[in-house]
């Protein structure tokens, strides 16, 4: 249990995923996952992507979050991923959670289609299976969460995810929780302004635990950015990537709002 309260919101999604994904292995066997056709599909990195731009952004897909109800239930997947690919996206989230985020596997699988861009799987990773769902669907790379996940298990998951060819992010929010994982088991590291825990953003946390990573690692600074010159002051403090939600996906063309954004990135 954490040391928020009793039910906070990533308890809830933690247990709730348990059973899901209990489920999810009824109906479909690990190894039939194993058949589908991107399941051997040669992956792209998202930590190469990311550093080749004097921008990464890892543009995200998000309906609608527990913390904002609905962002956007107008757009259709396909014009996002391919407005975020022409207007320079460095990577591309798709949100897999379906009862909390209004995603799915499905979503997935269609950005796949639409991009040659890096994927990220944004989803609650708490069982080998999904890292196997995340290949079958077309993803790049994985999310890991900290605050979900004891030591032991994070490391077996980034192995795992590493054997299947996918990079793994591991999201932290605390300098603790980011010593407390195992070295070695992250390509990317980001840092969550959001505390899942209760909601509260602040970019003081990106501003404090930048120095704490090594750079050999790619440091991704998550949530809650809206504006280019918070951009550019993380980039000064070592962030190559920045992952993006809300602030794109609130427009009606989230394409032509990350366009707009990066142009005024780098004036
Ligand atoms: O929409 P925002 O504030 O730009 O945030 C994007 C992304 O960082 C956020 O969706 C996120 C970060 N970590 C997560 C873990 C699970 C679900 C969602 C998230």
């Amino acid at each position: 249990m954490s040391a928020t309260s009793a039910t906070n919101i990533l308890d809830r999604i933690a247990a709730h995923k348990k059973v899901e994904v209990a489920l999810k292995k009824e109906v479909l066997p690990a190894a039939q996952l194993r058949e589908f056709p991107l399941f051997s599909r040669e992956t792209t990195s998202m930590a190469d992507s990311l550093r080749k731009r004097p921008f990464g952004i890892i543009a995200e897909h998000k309906r609608r979050s527990p913390s904002r109800a609905a962002i956007n239930l107008n757009v259709a997947l396909p014009d996002v991923v391919r407005g975020y690919t022409q207007a320079g996206a460095g990577g591309i989230s798709v949100l897999t959670d379906g009862t909390f985020f209004g995603g799915s596997l499905d979503d997935l699988l269609q950005a796949r289609a639409c991009t040659e861009l890096p994927l990220l799987r944004k989803e609650f990773i708490l069982d080998p299976y999904q890292l196997l769902e995340a290949k079958a669907y077309g993803a790049d790379a994985i999310l890991l969460i900290a605050a979900m996940l004891d030591s032991k298990t994070l490391g077996y998951l980034a192995t795992e995810a590493r054997e299947l060819g996918m990079e793994v992010l591991l999201e932290v929010h605390s300098a603790e929780e980011w010593e407390a994982c195992p070295s070695g088991a992250a390509d990317l590291v980001g840092v969550n302004n959001r505390n899942l825990k209760t909601f509260e953003v602040s970019l003081d946390t990106s501003r404090e635990l930048a120095a704490r990573i090594p750079d050999t690692l790619v440091r991704v600074s998550e949530s809650g950015l809206a504006q280019p010159a918070d951009l550019r002051e993380l980039k000064e403090l070592g962030y190559d990537g920045f992952l993006i939600g809300e602030t794109f996906m609130k427009e009606p063309e989230p394409g032509l709002a990350l366009e707009a954004f990066l142009k005024n990135c780098s004036t």
